[in-house]
C-alpha cells in the first residue's frame, strides 16, 4: 500500500488553468511537491521550469513534469485537462470532447493513485465530476469539482463593489450548475449577519430587486465577458483551486460550494454545487442552507438540466 503524502499535489493539464493553478499553489506554500502532467510533455516541462525559477523568491519545493506513476502518493490530483470555451460557446458545449479526454485520463489516475482526492476543474465541471466518480470508482467524498467556488467569489466581489464593504465580510453563495442555470441564493445572503437587503438600505441602495438581478447576471456572464476579451479565464479559478486545496491540506472543515454528487430526496443522481464541509477527507458533509420556494424550484431546474446532459453522455 502506498502512503499518501499530504504535501504533494498533481495537476493534469498544464494549459492556462493548470499553469496558473500551479503558480498559485507554489505561492501558497501548501505543498512541498507538485507533479505536472500534460499530453504536450514540452508544455509541462516548460511550465515546471518557469515556475521553479521563482522558487528563490518563495520557499523550497519540487515542481516537475512527470508521468502517472509519479502521482501514486499525491494527496490531491487536480484535473484541468480539456478544451475550453471559444467565444459564444457554453460550458455544456464542451461535453463530448472533454468526456472523451476524461475517459483516457481518469483510469490512468485510478490505476496509480488509490487514496487521493480528485479535484475536477475542467468543464463542464459538474458533468465531468459525475463522470470522474464513475470512471475512478473512488468514494463520492473524494471526487468533487471546483463547482461554483469561482462564481461565489465573483458574487462576493461584485457585491463588495456595490456596497463598499470587504468581500470577506459577505456571506452568500451561488449554487447549482457552474454555468447558465446557476442560482444566486439571495434569501440566505448576509453581510456579517445583517440580511443583505437591510445592509443594502444601510448603504443607500433601495432598488434591491434590480440590483440583485444585475449582479446575478454579471456573475453568470463573467466567463463569457472575459473569454470574449482575452480568450480564457484562469486567475480567478487558480485562486479558487488554491482555496479548496488549503481547506483539504489544513483539514479546515471550511464551507465551500464545491460540486459533488447529491443524494437528497429532491436532488440525486447528479453532481452540482451546494455548500459543503471540505477537509482532509474531501467533502465531509453538505450544508442544507435555507432556500425560498423560488430558489428551490430553480435548483431543481438546474439539476434537471444537468441530468439531461448526463443522460446523453452516459447512454
Ligand atoms: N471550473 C472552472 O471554474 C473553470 C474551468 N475551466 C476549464 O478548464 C479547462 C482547461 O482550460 P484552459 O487551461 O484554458 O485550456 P488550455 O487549452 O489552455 O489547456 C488545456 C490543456 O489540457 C491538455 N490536455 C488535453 N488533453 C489531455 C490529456 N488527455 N492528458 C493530459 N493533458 C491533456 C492540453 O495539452 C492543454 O495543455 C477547460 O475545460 C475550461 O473550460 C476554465 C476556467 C474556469
Ligand atoms: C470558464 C469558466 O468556467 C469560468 O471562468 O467560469
Amino acid at each position: 500500500m502506498v502512503e499518501m503524502n499530504s504535501r504533494k499535489a498533481a495537476i493534469i493539464g498544464c494549459g492556462f488553468v493548470g499553469s496558473a493553478s500551479a503558480f498559485a499553489l507554489m505561492e501558497s506554500h501548501l505543498f512541498s511537491e507538485i507533479v505536472l502532467i500534460d499530453a504536450d510533455k514540452n508544455r509541462a516541462e516548460g511550465e515546471a521550469l518557469d515556475i521553479s525559477h521563482g522558487l528563490p523568491f518563495s520557499k523550497p519545493m519540487q515542481i516537475y513534469a512527470g508521468t502517472y506513476e509519479d502521482i501514486s502518493d499525491a494527496a490531491v490530483v487536480i484535473v484541468t485537462a480539456g478544451a475550453g470555451q471559444k467565444p459564444g460557446e457554453t460550458r455544456l458545449d464542451l461535453v463530448k470532447k472533454n468526456v472523451a479526454i476524461f475517459k483516457s485520463i481518469i483510469p490512468e489516475i485510478a490505476k496509480y493513485n488509490k487514496d487521493g482526492i480528485l479535484l475536477v476543474v475542467a468543464n463542464p465541471v459538474d458533468i465531468l465530476t459525475y463522470v470522474a466518480k464513475q470512471l475512478s470508482g473512488f468514494p463520492s467524498n473524494r471526487v468533487f469539482g471546483s463547482g461554483t467556488v469561482l462564481d461565489t467569489a465573483r458574487l462576493k466581489y461584485l457585491l463588495s463593489e456595490h456596497l463598499g464593504v470587504d468581500s470577506r465580510s459577505i456571506h452568500a453563495f451561488i449554487i447549482g450548475e457552474h454555468g447558465d442555470s446557476e442560482i444566486a441564493a439571495w434569501s440566505s445572503a448576509n453581510v456579517s449577519g445583517v440580511p443583505l437587503h437591510k445592509f443594502c438600505e444601510m448603504r443607500g441602495h433601495y432598488n434591491h430587486t434590480r440590483a440583485t438581478r444585475e449582479i446575478a447576471e454579471g456573475v453568470k456572464n463573467s466567463a463569457y465577458e472575459i473569454i470574449e476579451k482575452k480568450k480564457a479565464t484562469y486567475y480567478g479559478i487558480a485562486m479558487s483551486v488554491r482555496r479548496i486545496c488549503e481547506a483539504i491540506v489544513r483539514d479546515e472543515k471550511s464551507i465551500l460550494p464545491v460540486s459533488s454528487i447529491q443524494n437528497t430526496e429532491e436532488i440525486n443522481g447528479v453532481a452540482l454545487s451546494m455548500p459543503a464541509i471540505v477537509g482532509k477527507q474531501g467533502v465531509e458533509g453538505t450544508v442544507p442552507i435555507e432556500l425560498n420556494a423560488e430558489e428551490k424550484a430553480a435548483l431543481k431546474e438546474s439539476a434537471d438540466t444537468l441530468k439531461a446532459v448526463l443522460h446523453d453522455v452516459l447512454e
